[in-house]
């Protein structure tokens, strides 16, 4: 028989449009229109509906970035995404049925600063475009980077950055530091973490794996987007990333690499638990 799998996707973009739900929903689809795959996703408006998923009813979740400060304001919706994240670590603690959850961006830099494993800042200035992300020894056997390259590319998107990781409290979670931002041999700047794996099931990103070159080239033809790219990296790099979009080694790889291997693997996974005795 068939399992079926119940997928949560938090949507933490705040009404905000953007391509980052696009390309999870498209992510997602594809996951569940495999033949031997059963199942269903459900959206959740986080931030402005403070809807947030009941863990119970779902088996995997991809919470997305977002926009603004990604710091604690107290707000409700807050309060219940904290809740949700600690359920899901304390529910895994104690069941063979695991949850898996991918947090990307805004949700990475939240769950960083929700368990107290690192700081989280603002930028000296935003941070966009398609940039090399490098691997760390940790990063070398992570099971979601295989068959990307070190460093692979990935679209980044962002004012804030998670940074002076917290090594003792890190340890004692066991989680693990797996890449880090782009070498910058002459800014004296300290390299922002990338990923950590919380978990054998909770995983988090500061980069976006979602995204698509569709996506990227529709960003690259807005006049404000262009005119950052170009602000911070210059004119050759700009068209350097535009002509490299559609490279199947770069972000293409990536998107077909990174949520499709956690989906595939959490699918396993959930498959496996269910042949154990509870
Ligand atoms: N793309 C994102 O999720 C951005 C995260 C956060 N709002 C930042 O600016 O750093």
């Amino acid at each position: 028989m068939k399992r079926n799998y119940n997928i949560a996707v938090l949507d933490l973009n705040a009404g905000q449009t953007n391509e980052g739900m696009r390309c999870i929903k498209k992510l997602v689809e594809q996951f569940l229109s495999q033949e031997d795959i059963n199942g269903q996703y459900t959206v959740f408006e986080v931030r402005n509906a403070t809807e947030l998923p009941d863990i119970a009813n779902y088996d995997i979740f991809i919470s997305s970035g977002g926009p603004g400060a990604p710091f604690i304001a107290d707000e409700k919706w807050e309060k219940l995404y904290f809740a949700f994240l600690d359920a899901a670590l304390a529910h895994n603690e104690q069941y063979q049925n695991k949850k898996h959850l991918f947090l990307i961006c805004h949700s990475f830099q939240l769950a960083c600063l929700h368990w107290d494993l690192a700081k989280v800042n603002k930028r000296k200035s935003t941070s966009f475009g398609v940039m090399p992300i490098h691997k760390t020894k940790d990063g070398l056997t992570e099971p979601l980077f295989e068959g990307l390259k070190n460093p692979f590319f990935a679209v980044d998107s962002r004012d804030y950055q998670v940074v002076k990781p917290k090594y003792n409290k890190l340890e004692k979670f066991g989680a693990k530091i797996l890449c880090k931002e782009k070498i910058r041999p002459h800014i004296p700047l300290e390299r922002a973490v990338m990923a950590i794996r919380f978990s054998q099931e909770i995983f988090g990103v500061q980069f976006h794996p979602e995204a698509d070159s569709e996506g990227m080239l529709k960003y690259f033809n807005r006049e404000d987007k262009k005119s950052l790219v170009i602000k911070h990296h210059g004119k050759k790099k700009f068209q350097n990333m535009l002509e490299h979009l559609e490279d199947e080694d770069k972000i293409v790889k990536t998107h077909k690499t990174m949520i499709p291997t956690f989906l595939k693997r959490a699918a396993l996974s959930l498959k496996e638990s269910k042949l154990l005795p509870i």
